[in-house]
């Protein structure tokens, strides 16, 4: 016997959550992205250019939200292909800087103006994250110090590790925490079709506000 058709109509869409994270090259961006969409720390990495772009749906009271990480390039050189499209429609900002390098805390003010420059100023959640927080013995930032900082800047501060992040803030639950903030805070985009969950692409460029379906 035939099984009955099944009822057409378009497939349940989803909405789209935008988090651009941004810091000096080396501080862990790719591995905390790849950590949160692909659930592991990966083998390898190599530095970015321009943006990658990872995506995970999640489910958020009842309702299924994509969250997509633009992981930005942090050398000056591969930041050139980078284009004012990247900036639009972001919901939140991630900073990263590691923990074990002084550096790359320092170079927070100068993102923080880059984004600023891009409209990405206080108006939109913004968050801080110490990562390589495995390497404990060689921290060079404190918690105090980077907490004053946040504070200054009306960020919080998570101190995590994409590595190993047992035993500090779950990278899962810091984008996690950010997107049940997020998700009644600014109207976000209709989803593209859906790609591979966890699926890794080079330089896409979605267009805002597509109505297309998980
Ligand atoms: N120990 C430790 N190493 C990490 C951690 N996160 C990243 N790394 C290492 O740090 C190096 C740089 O990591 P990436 O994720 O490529 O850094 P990035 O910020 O994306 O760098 P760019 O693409 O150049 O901007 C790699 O060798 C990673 O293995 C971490 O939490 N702990």
């Amino acid at each position: 016997m035939a099984s009955a058709p099944l009822p057409l109509g378009p497939p349940p869409r989803c909405r789209i959550l935008k988090m651009i994270v941004i810091g000096d090259s080396g501080v862990g961006k790719t591995c905390l992205t790849f950590r949160f969409c692909a659930g592991k720390f990966p083998n390898k990495t190599e530095a970015t250019i321009g943006v990658d772009f990872r995506e995970k749906t999640v489910e958020i009271d009842g309702e299924k939200i994509k969250i997509q990480l633009w992981d930005t390039a942090g050398q000056e050189r591969f930041r050139k292909s980078m284009v004012q499209h990247y900036y639009r429609n972001v919901h939140a900002v991630v900073f990263v800087y590691d923990i074990t390098n002084m550096a790359t805390f320092q170079s927070l003010p100068a993102w923080i103006e880059e984004c600023k420059q891009h409209s990405l100023g206080g108006e939109i959640p913004r968050i801080l994250v110490g990562n390589k927080c495995d390497l404990k013995d060689a921290t060079q930032v404190r918690t105090d110090l980077a907490q004053k900082f946040a504070d200054t800047h009306s960020m919080p501060l998570f101190e995590t590790s994409a590595k190993n992040p047992g035993d500090n803030d779950h990278v899962e639950a810091i984008f996690m925490t950010l997107a049940h903030k997020l998700k009644n805070h600014k109207p976000m985009m209709l989803s593209q079709p859906l790609l591979d969950e966890n699926k890794v692409q080079l330089d896409p460029e979605p267009s805002p506000g597509v109505e297309c379906y998980c």
